[in-house]
């Protein structure tokens, strides 16, 4: 069925009320006003002392830069000078890759590496990101099967909204009643991002208006509806449909795709196959002995009920992992007891001002002032990007290795640990039951919005002996004492192992992916094409999940620019089918395995989703966002075997 157009119920951006520009301009993150006016004069007096900023340590908006008071109001009296003027013309647009490393280096007050350049310019907006023809789209594009993509979540939308542009014909189903994956499904209290949302939102589009600098996830499910419909994607997505099956078909050089929706099942044919399924999508459900005899509702935290009621109830949360620490602040004074089941402590990162609200002069520059949202959106892709990543590196002569794996790593674990001990107050007794014995980051990094403030409450408490059986009105853990519950909210997480082979798909001489995978071994060149499986494509993908900072709309959009940039050159060159060689494949898992030897994520003492049953990560990446954005760039079609289409007849 094809998706219902009530677009409108999108939330509606009323104009915002024209503003004192002085008033406004006093609210500025300082190092963005100053790229600002450097864009519009062009001077290269503002790169320098007195105006370069010191070294950015300030994790929301940075209002004064760490500049002298008179450094600050020239800057400040100089934007609104210029921004007063309205036929003012940028001196300024795209710098062009040198000048940017100048630009960014003088804005964060310390030196970036001049790779950074190429790929912070797409992700501002400065120049394209997505792919286009570069000259006429090939006649043969009018009369191809469609592409198609299962999964219609920010990845499957990042992707469909380039072929639309392109205009490459694709079928785009999701089991869903709308768009939007995790922030469709998620609808649990205090359900929201942990990484800010002008870093989580796509390079393209218009900007939107955020609430807060991490939004909760209703505005992240209107934002994604509104990208969708703009891109005139939305319309397409056939809902309530789901790819049950997919079978390569040698003769035709297609995918042979079966789908199952409102109407009954349909088999299509498919050019190319796409998995935008998502990598936290299955929830992981316990086997609890007892579970069906409890008589309250007992769910998964990504199957909320819409009607339940909570207040006066007794809740208990079995989990500790980010749902969990999302939840439980956000109910815990509405219950009348809050018991939390927890495996493994936590580590979590303080994060002040998270549930700040977006001033409106920060607001009314970020829509109306030109290149600030740009260079903001920099500065969060930079203060939550690869900066944590060479510190989650194992050394190997450190002396704690129980602990921590190197010196910064130690400091982090021990300013943590401070967090938390301040946090628990005069409940010490807790502290055991929250320090963790793996180092930090070794987990998915978790914001601490008030977790352990909540659990000190008077109603809260928190089980750390393993959860033994669920009666008919509570559970019972270890120490053997039962408590009552009314409510059981399962937040024990996602799972990840088969990723795409949840599709069925079989591919060449009859071999499935869930073989080639070894049911909880997802390997893939890149995390996106497998050797056997032509003209597959994986998006979140085995290895890119992100595990030390970044966003994954990030890496849908790599993967995105990948996967068009593969069908275009297939297109132009008549090519049938293009399937990833088995030795370079090989290479890259070698090389992803051998990095991640050295990496947090192999550390022994977690147990984490990163990892399979024999403990090979298969979930994050062990690579800077910027290396992958370089890798996904341009696909190098030395890398695959191609099958060109001749008469119809394929040849090698
Ligand atoms: C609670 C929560 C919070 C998160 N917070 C962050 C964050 O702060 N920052 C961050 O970077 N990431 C975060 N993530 C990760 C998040 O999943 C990604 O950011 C992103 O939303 C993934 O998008 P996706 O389109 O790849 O997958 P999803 O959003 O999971 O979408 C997959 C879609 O595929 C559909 N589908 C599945 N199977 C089929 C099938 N067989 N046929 C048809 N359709 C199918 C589903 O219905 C769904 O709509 C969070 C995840 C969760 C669960």
């Amino acid at each position: 069925m094809i998706g219902e157009s009530d677009a409108t119920e999108t939330r509606v951006e009323e104009p915002l009320p024209v503003r004192n520009l002085v008033d406004a301009v006093s609210e500025a993150d300082l190092r963005v006003l100053l790229m600002v006016v450097f864009h519009l004069t062009g001077d290269p007096k503002w790169l320098d002392a007195p105006f370069r900023p010191k070294r950015d340590v300030k994790l929301i908006a940075d209002e004064d830069a760490g500049l002298s008071p008179e450094a600050s109001a020239e800057i400040r009296g100089q934007a609104v000078a210029l921004l007063s003027d309205p036929e003012r013309q940028p001196a300024i647009d795209d710098p062009g890759n040198e000048l940017m490393v100048r630009m960014m280096s003088a804005c964060l007050g310390e030196a970036v590496p001049p790779e950074y350049a190429p790929m912070m310019r797409e992700e501002m907006g400065l120049c394209r990101r997505q792919v286009d023809w570069s000259g006429e789209a090939p006649a043969a594009l009018e009369s191809a099967r469609p592409v198609i993509i299962a999964g219609a979540g920010a990845s499957g939308i990042a992707l469909a909204a380039n072929l639309e542009t392109l205009g490459i014909p694709y079928r785009i189903v999701d089991k869903n009643d709308d768009v939007g994956g995790t922030w469709f499904e998620n609808v649990y209290p205090g359900c929201g991002v942990d990484t800010p949302n002008h870093a989580y939102s796509f390079s393209f589009g218009k900007p939107y208006r955020w609430s807060r600098y991490f939004a909760p996830r209703r505005e992240i499910y209107d934002y994604l509806r509104r990208c969708a419909d703009e891109a005139g994607v939305r319309r397409k997505v056939e809902f309530r449909t789901r790819v049950s099956q997919a079978d390569w078909d040698e003769t035709e050089q297609c995918w042979r795709v079966r789908i199952e929706g409102p109407q009954g099942g349909e088999l299509l044919q498919g050019s190319a196959l796409v998995s935008a399924i998502g990598q936290l999508s299955l929830p992981s459900v316990p086997e609890i002995p007892g579970m069906e005899t409890f008589e309250g509702p007992v769910f998964h935290s990504s199957a909320w009920p819409d009607d339940l009621e909570l207040s006066g109830r007794d809740v208990a949360v079995v989990g500790t992992g980010a749902s969990a620490m999302q939840i439980v602040p956000s109910i815990v004074d509405r219950v009348k007891s809050l018991t939390v089941y927890q495996r493994s402590p936590q580590w979590a990162r303080p994060i002040p001002r998270y549930h700040d609200p977006i001033g409106t002069g920060a607001q009314w520059l970020l829509e109306r002032v030109p290149y600030y949202a740009a260079w903001y959106r920099f500065a969060m892709l930079w203060r939550y990007g690869d900066g944590l990543l060479p510190t989650l590196r194992k050394d190997p002569n450190w002396d704690h290795p129980e602990r921590s794996l190197n010196r910064i790593n130690d400091r982090h674990r021990e300013e943590m640990t401070k967090h938390i001990v301040r946090e628990l107050g005069d409940r010490q007794d807790l502290l055991k039951k929250c320090i963790p014995n793996y180092p930090a980051y070794g987990k998915r990094i978790l914001l601490d919005n008030g977790w352990y403030g909540a659990i000190t409450r008077p109603n809260a408490e928190l089980v750390t002996d393993n959860l033994l059986r669920i009666t008919a009105d509570g559970l019972i853990a270890g120490d053997n004492n039962f408590r009552k519950a009314e409510v059981i909210v399962l937040a024990t997480g996602f799972k990840v192992g088969l990723m795409a082979a949840r599709l069925n798909v079989t591919g060449r001489s009859g071999r499935r992916l869930a073989e080639a995978w070894h049911n909880d071994n997802p390997t893939a060149h890149l995390g996106i094409t497998v050797p056997g499986f032509p003209n597959f494509f994986c998006m979140q993908g085995p290895n890119t999940g992100l595990g030390h900072g970044g966003s994954a709309i990030f890496q849908a959009e790599c993967q995105a620019r990948y996967i068009a940039g593969s069908l275009v050159r297939m297109f132009r060159e008549d090519i049938a089918a293009i399937d990833v060689k088995q030795t370079v494949h090989d290479e890259y898992v070698r090389r992803v395995d051998a990095e991640h030897e050295a990496m947090i994520w192999t550390h022994p003492g977690m147990s984490t989703y990163y990892r399979n049953r024999q403990g090979r990560v298969i979930s994050v990446m062990p690579w800077r966002l910027v290396d992958y954005w370089a890798m996904t760039h341009e696909p190098d079609f030395d890398d695959y075997h191609l099958t060109f289409r001749d008469g119809g007849r394929a040849t090698e």
